[in-house]
């Protein structure tokens, strides 16, 4: 199953669209927007020490980081675009990166006063902050602390030191373990491991000791992620130049089964796709994604989804943040935010979402919610009918009761392959008579695979503009 890294839309929703178009095609008229209230917000911190073999997300290795300027930036982008959403009060703030554990507890605590000054921050909103174990002193995590931070996300990836070397990562077996210790210490109850599976040569066997050896630290929240080989990263090039073996895709998939069995064995809830937690602990920023609710992008790479009612905006967009630390500061800097891309997302493009998004929850998506984005097609209309949603009812895939639409146990391991044919009915339902095809072909039943995907083919209104 899809067990890859933040990404914002599934893969599927572009592969399955019907000649690729959503926008154009939906005959009924876009909900009417809620007023603006809430939203999630991400914060980027684009620079790490060193470049792992395996990462290819928007991070930067520079000699020195100007880090009063870009704490200023950062400040100003949070400020300007809390304003241009008219957000009143924010539900969750997320550091991530890069690796924002190199960051000053001074820039994070700035952020956060930032927030705090522009919109209502609950005292006990979620704040967390992702962690590299080679910047987890004790004494830089009090700091953080301090400066408002109430959950850590660690990245362990591995407990084996020949796996570390492998992946490039700075930090021992022995040194991660010391940062879960410390982090533990200072944020009980919610401290979350990032664990990497499906690494070259690594066999089921090795894979299933690392993990057990991982839930003798962890404390109540575990992500998993099937690594991706991406293009450009150096271990792409020895896996595909042949000096590296990949495990095979029923392997993947066994190291995942497993993986599932162990955690729940030992208490865990699986609350979605590759995330797991024990006594509540699930991560509230997140599901915010998965529930489709706004979220605003701060710093360089960063996206968001919101409506920009301060701009007299009525639609939700897609933005995306300049990716280079250096331009998306002078861009901060003339005009109050680094917005590069902004898209209007058709409804039937949200709805794609929140069913892409929010079957990768054991929760699923609720009439509620469904109806918040389609008040007019509802998901017994969409999905109750003869189809392929029913086929994949009847294969014991997917439920649709009086709480709504999900997947059931077996049905989330096989996810990415369910959702072609789910999202070339909601395009059949919701026009029906549009052009056929282009949808998923046969599916693929197979456990593994990756649903990651940039932004899909939206239609870009607009570059820029909105500043202060
Ligand atoms: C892969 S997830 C890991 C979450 C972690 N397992 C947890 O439970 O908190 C976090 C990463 O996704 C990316 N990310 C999350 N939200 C983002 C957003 N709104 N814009 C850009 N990148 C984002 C960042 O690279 C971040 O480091
Ligand atoms: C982008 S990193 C940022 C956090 C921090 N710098 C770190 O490395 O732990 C967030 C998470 O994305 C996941 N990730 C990054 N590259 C990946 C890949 N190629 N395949 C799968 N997961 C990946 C890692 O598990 C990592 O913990
Ligand atoms: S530390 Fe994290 S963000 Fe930086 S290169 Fe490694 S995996 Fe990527």
């Amino acid at each position: 199953m899809a067990a890859r890294g933040w990404r914002p839309l599934a893969a599927a929703i572009a592969a399955a669209r019907p000649g690729g178009g959503g926008p154009g095609a939906a005959p009924a008229p876009a909900p009417a927007p809620a007023a603006p209230t809430a939203a999630a917000l991400y914060v980027h911190w684009p620079y790490c020490r060193k470049r792992c073999s395996y990462c290819n997300f928007n991070k930067y290795v520079v000699p020195a980081v100007d880090e009063v300027a870009v704490r200023a930036c950062l400040v100003r982008e949070a400020r300007t675009l809390l304003r241009l959403s008219q957000v009143q009060s924010v539900t969750s703030v997320f550091f991530g990166g890069g690796t924002p554990s190199l960051a000053s507890p001074s820039t994070i605590a700035a952020v956060l006063e930032a927030v705090a000054g522009a919109a209502h921050l609950p005292a006990g909103a979620e704040v967390t902050l992702e962690a590299n174990p080679s910047s987890t002193s004790i004494q830089r995590l009090a700091g953080f602390r301090a400066a408002g931070v109430n959950r850590l996300s660690v990245g362990v990836q591995s407990l084996d030191d020949a796996e570390l070397q492998l992946l490039g990562r700075e930090h021992t077996a022995a040194e991660a373990r010391g940062a879960v210790e410390a982090a533990w210490g200072l944020f009980p109850g919610r401290t979350s491991l990032d664990l990497l599976f499906g690494l070259p040569g690594q066999s089921r066997d090795a894979w299933a000791q690392g993990l057990e050896a991982a839930l003798g630290l962890c404390d109540d929240h575990i992500s998993l992620y099937q690594l991706t080989l991406e293009q450009g990263t150096a271990l792409a090039a020895q896996v595909w130049g042949g000096a590296l073996p990949m495990p095979p895709q029923d392997l993947l998939a066994d190291m995942y089964l497993t993986a599932r069995a162990m955690l729940v064995a030992a208490g865990f809830r699986h609350y979605e796709v590759s995330n797991f937690a024990r006594k509540g602990a699930l991560s509230t920023h997140n599901l915010s994604y998965w529930r489709a609710e706004q979220y605003i992008g701060v710093g360089p790479g960063a996206h968001g989804r919101f409506v920009p009612w301060g701009e007299g905006g009525c639609s939700r967009e897609a933005r995306v943040q300049t990716l280079e630390p250096g331009a998306w500061m002078r861009e901060v800097q003339s005009q109050g935010h680094g917005t590069r891309r902004r898209v209007v997302l058709s409804p039937l493009e949200q709805l794609e979402e929140v069913l892409a998004l929010g079957l990768r929850t054991d929760e699923g998506i609720t009439h509620e919610r469904w109806g918040q984005f389609s008040p007019h097609l509802s998901l017994q209309a969409a999905f109750g009918a003869p189809g392929e949603a029913r086929a994949l009812q009847e294969q014991g895939w997917l439920v649709l009761d009086g709480g709504g639409l999900r997947c059931t146990w077996e049905g989330l391991a096989l996810l990415d392959s369910l959702l072609p044919d789910l999202l070339c009915q909601l395009q059949h339902r919701w026009a029906p008579g549009a052009a056929p095809g282009g949808g998923s072909g046969a599916p693929r039943r197979s456990p593994t695979g990756d649903g990651a995907a940039g932004p899909s083919g939206v239609a870009e209104v607009v570059s820029g503009g909105g500043g202060e």
